[in-house]
């Protein structure tokens, strides 16, 4: 039986079709798989650039096109593509393996020939070293993977846009090695970009250049095998969630590690894949866990992250990922709050514990310390109890008395912090006359009954999203898995920190060190976003990680292309949200689903303000997690891990963001200070790498000194 392998542009295109062809398609597949010979059913292809390829029929007016190497039986479907647009994809398209790296790559030949005259022409006015890649030698040209037909071509350009107007001709491989050396990379930076597509960890020491089949196979992110009728149903039924099937190799690296040793730490910038990762993690050991020691030991993975409605994302994706429902069943996907409700719920016999969400626990602490005439306000009892006690799990007052209380943001003399202490003692103590917890003290709470009891919950915990998590949810977590290999995965961005939980890890029992992998290709924002947006986060603080060491975003890119993100300035907030109206409808004109496009900004009351006048001018609009067809508005916190096709930021004015009101003043707590305005960066920059195509971002008055500068 040939063996079947797919293209990714296949599966896009697929998606793409009418249900009656996506069903020919089918139908095509399986007679072509069906018969021994599979070669019956492909037709050679005259003035193919390429003698391999071959075409397939699916219906009067669409080809299947098919990669059939020479030797082996395996046959590649490439693309599937209207009549005539199949012929001159044939007659202009060659394969071949990169003698470097060893994948699999295709050049538009036809075209490559086509453009040459021009830059021939454009070159022969150029002066001695006066082209983009003179500097650079051959050889090392050819250590980077570009092969001796395309060397000749490049060797002709003397600006960058020329070279992107190549990409789509050049080997994608070659064409990333280049585009690394035109930025001003040397020869090793470029090295290291390139190397990352290698599924192996070095280059192979010998390439075939006829082996196609091997070629596919280290090219995982563009092809994948087929194992067999039900794998390419199932391939089938969800063609437009690629992600299920195409990793990067720095993905599959990662989620398919056979084992790791002890916890395992995963950052890369917004829409590197993270989460991703972290759900094919979870199927993959869910799939290996009955064999693990063939016992009856049904302790379940544990899928998790901090709020329901990124559990409820997870949720879904496992269930497209995962077909089998006993391998599904083993993967428990929970809130970190729920656990913690669960495990105390146990604790005392069935009872649950009734918690107080955020605003009712800060206006019961804000009425109480009023009530009680203390000398502080409810808001700052509470972020101390949270922030300091409970993140450093104090439990007296002599602790508190001496505790570090830097970065807090309000100073606090040692002599009145048995007066806060008593404080807080008196709330809390209120709080359990009555019965009521607050969620970070269920963690605290649920942490101390697993350490206790020394039962562990779970075989394998993914945490998603984790630099958001609370101290006390770390030690729950840790609390609720035994020490020992692939105990906990963890994935996160420390530039996407957008609460006042910093944690290092270490301290909290967790040690990645020597664990730590980074993505750093952007499957979700273009390069035009991304290069724009990452300028947001210049500071001159250093970005800490949770393995306390400074996290510099380095070598994050995205390869697709687009608009420049819009900056616009209006007189008043009613002009603005005038103009964000025409923005929305000019989107949803140009084809874009209302669903697919989200407004953010940094305060609520701006959000429903822009909702109504959304509604207003005829435009349903709701949270962003709602379910309901429409678009989307919410502030930049709920925007977390959301993807919208479009995203307008508004009220990016100075004094909005950074949120004067959130930061401390610098002669108050300078740590506290830089924190708070490294935070606000943060959340600017999340809200605006939710966009996939276009960005427009809106203010009145002075811009936000985050903005980046135009050039
Ligand atoms: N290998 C892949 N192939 C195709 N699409 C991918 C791949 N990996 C990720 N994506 C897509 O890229 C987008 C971002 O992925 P994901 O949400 O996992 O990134 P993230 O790093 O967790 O992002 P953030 O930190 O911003 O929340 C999603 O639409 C996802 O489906």
């Amino acid at each position: 039986m040939a063996q079947l392998a797919i293209a990714k542009e296949f599966l896009t295109e697929y998606a793409k079709l009418e249900k009656p062809v996506q069903k020919a398609v089918q139908q095509a597949i399986g007679r072509f798989q069906s018969h021994t010979h599979a070669g019956l059913h492909l037709e050679r292809v005259r003035n193919a650039r390429d003698p391999r390829i071959r075409t397939i029929r699916i219906d009067k007016f669409w080809r299947g096109v098919v990669l059939a190497p020479e030797s082996g039986d395996s046959y590649c479907l490439l693309r599937v593509l209207p009549h005539d647009e199949a012929y001159a994809y044939c007659a202009s398209r060659r394969f071949t393996v990169n003698q470097r790296l060893g994948v699999l790559e295709s050049r538009d030949e036809l075209q490559l020939e086509t453009v040459t005259p021009a830059l021939e022409k454009a070159a022969a006015s150029s002066g001695v070293g006066e082209r983009l890649f003179d500097q650079i030698k051959d050889a090392d040209l050819k250590r980077l993977g570009v092969d001796e037909d395309v060397l000749p071509v490049i060797r002709l350009l003397t600006r960058e846009e020329h070279l992107e107007a190549l990409q789509r001709l050049l080997p994608a491989v070659q064409y990333d090695a280049l585009v690394a050396l035109a930025s001003g990379m040397t020869v090793e930076e470029a090295w290291a970009e390139v190397s990352k597509n290698l599924v192996e960890a070095t280059a192979p020491q010998r390439v075939d250049p006829d082996d196609l089949t091997t070629a596919m196979a280290r090219t995982p992110e563009q092809v994948v095998f087929v194992e067999g009728p039900d794998e390419l149903t199932r391939i089938l039924a969800h063609p437009f969630d690629v992600w299920r099937v195409f990793l990067h190799p720095q993905q599959r690296k990662i989620a398919y590690r056979e084992t790791y040793r002890g916890p395992v730490m995963i950052t890369g910038g917004a829409g590197t894949g993270k989460t991703v990762t972290a759900v094919h993690r979870a199927a993959f050991l869910a799939d290996r866990l009955p064999g693990e020691d063939g016992g009856e030991d049904d302790t379940p993975i544990l899928l998790t992250t901090y709020t329901r409605h990124l559990a409820d994302a997870l949720r879904d994706q496992v269930a497209l990922l995962v077909d089998d429902l006993a391998t599904s069943g083993r993967i428990k996907i929970a809130t970190t709050d729920s656990i913690c409700f669960g495990v105390i719920k146990e604790a005392q016999g069935g009872r649950s514990p009734k918690p107080l969400l955020d605003g009712e626990m800060r206006e019961r602490w804000e009425n109480e310390a009023k009530a009680l005439a203390f000398d502080h306000t409810g808001a700052f009892l509470l972020s101390e109890w949270e922030q300091v006690i409970l993140a450093q799990r104090i439990t007296t007052e002599q602790e508190y008395v001496k505790c570090d209380r830097r970065g807090r943001g309000r100073p606090l003399a040692t002599a009145r912090k048995p007066e806060v202490w008593r404080a807080i003692q008196t709330l809390t103590d209120r709080m359990r006359q009555d019965g009521v917890w607050s969620f970070l003290q269920m963690a605290d709470e649920a942490a101390r009954i697993l350490d206790s009891t020394g039962q562990r919950l779970f075989r394998h915990i993914i945490v998603d999203e984790g630099q958001d998590l609370h101290p006390a949810q770390w030690r729950l977590l840790r609390a609720a898995v035994a020490e020992g290999p692939d105990d906990l995965f963890i994935a996160g961005d420390p530039h996407q920190r957008i609460y006042e939980n910093r944690v290092s890890l270490k301290q909290l029992g967790i040690e990645v060190r020597g664990r730590s992998r980074r993505l750093t290709v952007s499957y979700r924002t273009t390069h035009e976003i991304l290069s724009w947006a990452v300028q947001i986060l210049h500071d001159d603080l250093p970005v800490t990680g949770m393995d306390d060491i400074d996290d510099a975003l380095a070598g994050y890119g995205s390869p697709m292309h687009g608009r420049r993100p819009v900056v616009r300035r209006f007189p008043d907030r009613e002009a603005e949200l005038d103009a964000l109206v025409e923005q929305v409808r000019d989107w949803a004109a140009s084809g874009v689903e209302r669903r697919a496009i989200g407004v953010a900004s940094r305060r609520r009351d701006l959000a429903e303000q822009v909702k109504r006048k959304l509604k207003a001018a005829g435009l349903p609009a709701y949270a962003p997690s709602a379910k309901s067809d429409g678009v989307k508005v919410g502030t930049m916190h709920a925007m977390k891990g959301l993807e919208f096709q479009c995203v307008a930021a508004v009220g990016a004015d100075e004094g909005l963001i950074p949120l004067d009101s959130v930061v401390p003043p610098e002669m108050d707590d300078l740590t506290a200070h830089q924190h708070a305005l490294q935070r606000e960066r943060c959340l600017l920059f999340v809200a605006c790498t939710r966009a996939r195509d276009a960005l427009y971002v809106s203010h009145t008055g002075r811009p936000s000194p985050f903005l980046p500068i135009p050039r």
